[in-house]
């Protein structure tokens, strides 16, 4: 089976943007597409960004066993299904998971051999500055996701590799380089 890499770590601290930049750098590397209940943000695709699914449909899938993880964040449910990650690591492709903390626990029970990334925030005001800046979410989702991060924080030890992603050139880096070294060229 191909590589699984899991890249965790609290909302707003950069881990779509590292991914972004890690699979324009990394060739074969493909992201698996999680389901959620969230309401998709403006420009963000069904299929692309997420499965977006109703509650009914997320229930479903999780009595049919079709999901690898699955969490509840934030008042919403998000998972990886176990088709999105099979088609690709059956055929040889790596693949990137970005997962909340709780979803990154369950994949190191189930898929021990997947390699566990943590991205850390140079400090919580940069969390709460980069959540704000982003301009996606309410002031009551940025307060409820840095309440979950002072929690998610407090699990870095458990990953076996940690990045911290102050300037993000350098995070890409030391990402990339941990990538390489995990695949079979590497
Ligand atoms: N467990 C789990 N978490 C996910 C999955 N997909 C996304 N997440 C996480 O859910 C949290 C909220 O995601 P989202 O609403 O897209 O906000 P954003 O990541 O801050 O842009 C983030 O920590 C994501 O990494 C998934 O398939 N499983
Ligand atoms: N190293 C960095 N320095 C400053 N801003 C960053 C850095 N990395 C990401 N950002 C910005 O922070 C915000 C959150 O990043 P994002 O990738 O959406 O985080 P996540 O996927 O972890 O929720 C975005 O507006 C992004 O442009």
């Amino acid at each position: 089976m191909a590589r699984v890499f899991v890249i965790t770590g609290p909302s707003g601290v950069g881990k779509g943007t590292l991914i972004r930049n890690l699979l324009s750098r990394v060739s074969g590397l493909e992201l698996s597409v999680s389901a959620t209940t969230r309401k998709p943000r403006p420009g963000e695709e069904d299929g692309v960004h997420y499965h977006f699914l109703t509650d009914e449909q997320f229930e479903e899938r999780v009595r049919d066993g079709a999901f690898v993880e699955h969490a509840d964040y934030s008042g919403r449910r998000y998972g990886t299904l176990r088709s999105e990650l099979e088609r690709r690591t059956a055929g040889g492709v790596p693949v990137v998971l970005e997962i909340e903390v709780q979803g990154a626990r369950q994949v190191r029970e189930t898929l021990p051999d997947a390699v566990q990334v943590f991205i850390v925030p140079p400090s919580e005001e940069a969390l709460r500055e980069r959540l704000v800046g982003r301009g996606t979410d309410s002031s009551d989702d940025v307060e409820r996701r840095l309440k979950v991060a002072e929690e998610e924080l407090t699990a870095r030890d458990e990953f076996q590799y940690q990045v911290v992603n102050d300037r993000l050139e350098d995070a890409v880096e030391e990402l990339e380089r941990i990538v390489q070294s995990e695949l079979p060229t590497g």
